[in-house]
């Protein structure tokens, strides 16, 4: 199985909300919480792919990312490479652009949200870090 390398933003409003948007149920992982990107595609940089799923998901122009932290996980079905990326930065009001369910968390909150597996050491890391 090859592996999916995927951009992931952890993005941070200027009231230190994160934005999670909802997996649809058809997709892998449905149902469960993510923070928003896709997969990069060939020729892209991480920042490209970040910028165009962005766009294409949640409506938000982003000006500037950094990389938090990078985990390679197997599902079962699938294996990613996930790369998350710290993005402050940003312009425009985020919306369910493929009629997915968004929303802006409380850091401290984010422990109430379910997952794919994947992110468990970023959710702890986060609420350590911004808390
Ligand atoms: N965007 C995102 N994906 C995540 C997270 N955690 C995690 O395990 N994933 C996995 C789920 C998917 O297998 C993959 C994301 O790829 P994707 O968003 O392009 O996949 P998709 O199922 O929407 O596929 P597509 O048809 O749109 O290409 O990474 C996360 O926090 N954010
Ligand atoms: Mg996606």
């Amino acid at each position: 199985m090859k592996r999916v390398h995927v951009a992931a933003g952890i993005i941070i409003n200027p009231e230190h909300k994160i934005l999670l948007s909802r997996r649809l149920s058809h997709q892998h992982q449905g149902g469960k919480w993510e923070f928003p990107g896709g997969k990069v595609e060939q020729g892209e940089t991480v920042s490209e792919a970040l910028t165009r799923e962005l766009e294409e998901e949640v409506n938000l122009t982003i000006f500037d990312c950094s990389l938090f932290e990078t985990i390679s996980f197997d599902y079962p079905d699938k294996q990613v490479l996930l790369e998350f990326m710290l993005v402050t930065d940003f312009s425009g009001n985020a919306n369910g652009n493929e009629g997915q369910e968004i929303r802006w968390v409380e850091v401290q909150a984010l422990n109430q949200y379910e997952f794919p597996a994947a992110n468990q050491p970023i959710v702890t890391a986060l609420m350590q870090q911004f808390s």
